[in-house]
């Protein structure tokens, strides 16, 4: 059997650990508190959708929000990982969304339940290309960027996180053991907002990278 290769990491069924209120302006205009300590919750890898496949609104939604982040791809698995070997761990980065169905998420967090039908149905993670870590050398320091219809909503700074890359890998890993393929959503910075059936998404890091996605609706 050929062997895998890391730059079709989402075709390898790994799990997707997404890490919520990383910058304060993002927590500050959805009112949440900031965290002391990370923000976990989980995608499945169903959730994946490459360009040329469309975002799909879940039919229970009628508010579905665009959350861009700095994905990193997992390439030496590990548990417990100290965080001064963290970057040891990571093969490259991924430009993704983290697809949001707010007012579900709302009423969840009104009753103190899990977000899952809120963040992980289908296509609630659509990821870029395959970034190798050299392209981006300093991945504390690059801008995400993300326009709908043309209209620019969102523009960050991964300086802005509270909790950095290295410190977020050895966290999750006291917990949940990261593996080859894995990868990890860093959180959004502040500028989300809803998207409706036939919008047109763009996104980018900086010169590093674009990728594009349209809104549809189930059939
Ligand atoms: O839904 C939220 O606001 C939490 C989250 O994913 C983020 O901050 O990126
Ligand atoms: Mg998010």
């Amino acid at each position: 059997m050929a062997a895998r290769n890391i730059s079709h990491f989402w075709e390898w069924g790994r799990k997707i650990i997404c890490v919520g209120r990383n910058y304060a302006d993002h927590a500050k205009e959805l009112k949440n508190a900031i965290p002391t300590e990370p923000v976990l919750f989980l995608k499945p890898p169903s959730a994946y959708v490459r360009e040329g496949s469309p975002i799909l609104v879940p039919l229970y939604s009628g508010n579905l929000h665009h959350e861009v982040e700095l994905g990193v791809v997992i390439g030496k698995g590990g548990t417990a990982i100290p965080q001064a070997a963290a970057m040891e761990h990571v093969a490259g980065y991924a430009l993704c969304l983290d697809m949001t169905a707010r007012d579900v998420q709302d009423e969840c967090k009104s009753k103190g339940l899990p977000w899952t039908l809120a963040k992980a149905f289908n296509t609630s993670c659509p990821v870029s290309e395959f970034i190798p870590k050299e392209r981006i050398p300093d991945p504390a320091n690059v801008r995400l960027w993300l326009k709908v219809n043309d209209q620019l909503r969102q523009s960050g700074c991964t300086s802005q996180m509270i909790f950095s890359i290295p410190y977020l890998i050895s966290y999750i890993s006291d917990f949940i053991s990261l593996e080859e393929g894995d990868l990890i959503l860093t959180g959004t910075p502040k500028g989300v907002s809803a998207v409706q059936e036939h919008d047109e998404l763009q996104a980018g890091i900086e010169d590093v990278v674009t990728m594009s996605f349209r809104v549809d609706r189930h059939e």
